[in-house]
């Protein structure tokens, strides 16, 4: 199998690595096979989504609501990002827990339903993410990326923002609506 799943401290989120096959050329990579994530990542995803950042950018903490909330499969083409995923689902083991992976092409982290997510550039980079329901402008929402309940270590003090993102409310204010039982899809 060209691709190797590990779980995280939070199990439901998963770090795929993907081979890369390399020749004078260049190299190749899959970066999603049905088959072979249909153990850790059982879901469909009906949109791509490809954003460029600036090397300081942070976009986040974001998630859409449910029930249109989205599992996001995301990855880097170039560049390198230090990715984050929440746990916002009320029951779980593992809530307000975050994770965070620094994704490098060939890389790819899996981020369920009922987690939010956000990344900071630490490089230039073009972040391509799979997700699994269709945005909705209605049902998109997040929480603020320095809040002090969840408190991710991120690796900058004052990144560059959107307007929307730094006028995201606290955990505590948000409108985050899910629970432990909730699809991972
Ligand atoms: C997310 C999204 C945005 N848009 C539009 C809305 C807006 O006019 C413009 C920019 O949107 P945003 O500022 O929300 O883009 P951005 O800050 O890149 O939002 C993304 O951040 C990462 C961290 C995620 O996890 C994604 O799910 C998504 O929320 O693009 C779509 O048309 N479709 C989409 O799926």
């Amino acid at each position: 199998m060209p691709f190797e799943f590990k779980r995280m401290e939070i199990p439901e989120v998963v770090l795929i690595i993907s081979k890369q096959f390399s020749d004078s050329r260049g190299y190749f990579e899959e970066l999603y096979k049905e088959s072979d994530f249909k153990n850790y990542v059982p879901c469909n995803f009906p949109q791509i989504n490809h954003s460029f950042s600036k090397k300081g950018v942070l976009r986040g903490l974001h998630f859409q609501l449910n029930p249109y909330a989205q599992g996001k499969l995301v990855t880097v083409i170039f560049g390198k990002i230090f990715d984050v995923g929440v746990d916002l689902r009320v029951g779980s083991p593992t809530y307000k827990k975050w994770v965070s992976v620094e994704l490098t092409p060939g890389k790819l982290l899996w981020i369920p339903a009922g987690f939010t997510h956000g990344f900071y550039a630490l490089e230039e980079s073009h972040v391509i993410y799979m997700v699994t329901k269709e945005f909705s402008k209605d049902h998109d929402s997040g929480i603020i990326w320095n809040d002090d309940e969840i408190n991710v270590k991120w690796p900058a003090n004052d990144p560059m923002l959107s307007d929307k993102d730094r006028n995201l409310p606290r955990l505590r204010e948000s409108k985050a609506n899910f629970k432990y039982n909730d699809s991972l899809c």
